[in-house]
């Protein structure tokens, strides 16, 4: 099975998407990676970044694999997990990462308005959401394992209405 692991960068996908594939026992693929390593068409000067190939990156991943990185819900897995996080609280963890205001304004306001879960939901997968804001990274790996075996589809479980509504 293909375990998509998505959401706004420092969310925590890279250390949830790492664990479950450790548990599971299947590889784990850094899909950010990929793309900066060939996976591309191009480069987007304003983002400073590479085009993902999306059709490029799905034909050339393993069946059973947890899937890490903010287009892994792209590329037609069989369950999306979405990880989420009060954006104040991402500010923070991007904060210290040592990022720019403008990049951290960006993917805060992305975060606030739900930008990745449309985007999942727009897919033929079923999406399961999780808030990783107050959980220990251990909780959090343990509930994404448990409502995949039980397929326990779930969107919906948080609300930054009160952030944006502070910003406006
Ligand atoms: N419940 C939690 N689940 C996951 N990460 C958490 C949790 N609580 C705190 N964190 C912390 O949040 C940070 C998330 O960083 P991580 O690199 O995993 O995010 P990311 O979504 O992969 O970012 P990027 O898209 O930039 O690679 C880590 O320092 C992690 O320890």
């Amino acid at each position: 099975m293909r375990i998509a692991v998505t959401g706004t960068p420092g969310v925590g996908k890279t250390t949830v998407a790492r664990r479950l594939a450790d548990e599971r026992g299947v590889s784990y693929v850094d899909i950010t990676r990929r793309v900066r390593e060939g996976a591309s068409k191009g480069y987007d000067e304003e983002r400073q970044a590479p085009v993902a190939d999306v059709d490029a990156l799905r034909d050339d991943l393993p069946e059973d694999a947890v899937f890490d990185g903010h287009l892994s819900h792209r590329l037609e897995p069989g369950f999306t997990v979405v990880l989420r996080c009060e954006p104040d609280v991402l500010r923070s963890r991007l904060e210290e990462r040592g990022w720019g205001d403008e990049k951290i304004d960006e993917n805060a306001e992305a975060e606030a308005l739900d930008v990745t879960t449309a985007e999942a939901l727009d897919t033929e997968a079923p999406v399961f959401e999780f808030d990783t804001t107050e959980p220990t990274v251990e909780e959090t790996v343990e509930r994404v394992a448990r409502a995949v075996e039980e397929r326990d589809e779930r969107t919906g479980v948080v609300d930054w209405s009160a952030y944006v509504e502070g910003r406006v």
